[in-house]
C-alpha cells in the first residue's frame, strides 16, 4: 500500500510517519507513505495556492492547477492509486470503508485549506469524497492521519497475532467487549470471575455477550439492520432487549 499525502503542510506529517503502527508497517515495508506539497506546483514568485472565491464571499478557494498539476505528478508514479478528497460532502468513514480502502494499490490523499478546493478538481481528479464526521475542520490532513491510521492497521502483517484487527469493535458490527488486565483486584473492584477461568468457551461466550448489550446500549443503530444470529438473538433474549423496536 503506497500513501502519498497532498497538502500545503507537510511538515505536519513528520512525527505521524514516525511514531507507532505507521513506523513500524513502514520498517516492514507493507506501506510507503509521503507527502507532497502542493506549493512545489504552484505558479509565480509568491508560489500562490489559493485565491477568493468567484462570486464573492469570504474565505479562499484553493486553485486548481497547483492541484491537478500536484495529483498528476503522483498519479504519473502511482496510476492504480485511488484519489481520494477528504471533506464534509463526502461518505463518512467507517470501518468498512476503511476495510475496502485497505485492498487498494495505493491512496492518495487530497488535503484541502481554507473553503475548499476549485470544483473542477472533485469533477475530473477524485475517486472517492471522504468525510471524517459531521463538523468542519480547518484541513483535510487530520481526516488524512485518521483515515491512513485505521487503514494501515487492517492491512495484512502490520498488526501482531496478539492485536489482530479481526476482533476489533466494528469487526462485526458490534462494539468490542470490556477489557481488564492486572490487578485482579483494583480499589475494591473484581476482574469478572469467567476472565479468571481458563475456560475459553464461556470466556467467549461473555465476550460476546458484553459485545451484544454493549452495542445495544450505546450504538443500538449498529443492530437496526445486522442480521442477528440464533446465539445471538438468544441472548438479546436473555437480556430482553427487542432490537427491533
Ligand atoms: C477544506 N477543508 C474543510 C474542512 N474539512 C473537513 O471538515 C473534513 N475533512 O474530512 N472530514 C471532514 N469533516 C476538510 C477540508
Amino acid at each position: 500500500m503506497n500513501f502519498v499525502v497532498l497538502t500545503i503542510f507537510p511538515e505536519m506529517f513528520i512525527p505521524f510517519w514516525e511514531h507507532g503502527i505507521i513506523k513500524r508497517a513502514v520498517d516492514r515495508s507493507k506501506i510507503s507513505a509521503s507527502t507532497v506539497n502542493i506549493r512545489d506546483f504552484a505558479e509565480g514568485r509568491h508560489h500562490t495556492t489559493d485565491d477568493r472565491p468567484y462570486g464573492g464571499g469570504c474565505g479562499m478557494v484553493m486553485k486548481p492547477e497547483p492541484l491537478a498539476a500536484s495529483i498528476r505528478a503522483v498519479k504519473k508514479k502511482q496510476p492504480c492509486s485511488r484519489t481520494v478528497l477528504l471533506t464534509p460532502q463526502g461518505r463518512v468513514f467507517n470501518q468498512k470503508i476503511a476495510r475496502t480502502l485497505a485492498l487498494s494499490e495505493g491512496l492518495i490523499f487530497v488535503c484541502g485549506r481554507y473553503e475548499g478546493v476549485d470544483e473542477r478538481i472533485c469533477d475530473s481528479f477524485i475517486d472517492d469524497e471522504i468525510s471524517i464526521g459531521d463538523y468542519v475542520l480547518t484541513g483535510g490532513e487530520v481526516a488524512a492521519m485518521v483515515i491512513i491510521d485505521a487503514v494501515t492497521r487492517l492491512i495484512p502483517g502490520v498488526l501482531g497475532g496478539a492485536d489482530s484487527a479481526e476482533k476489533d469493535s466494528f469487526s462485526e458490527d458490534l462494539l468490542e467487549h470490556a477489557h481488564y488486565t492486572r490487578p485482579r483486584t483494583f480499589e475494591g473492584t473484581e476482574v469478572p470471575e469467567v476472565l479468571l477461568s481458563g475456560n475459553h468457551k464461556e470466556i467467549e461466550k461473555w465476550r460476546l455477550e458484553m459485545s451484544l448489550i454493549r452495542t445495544f446500549l450505546k450504538r443500538p443503530d449498529l443492530l437496526k439492520n445486522r442480521p442477528v444470529n440464533t446465539q445471538e438473538m438468544e441472548i438479546l433474549e436473555k437480556w430482553c432487549l427487542d432490537i427491533r423496536k
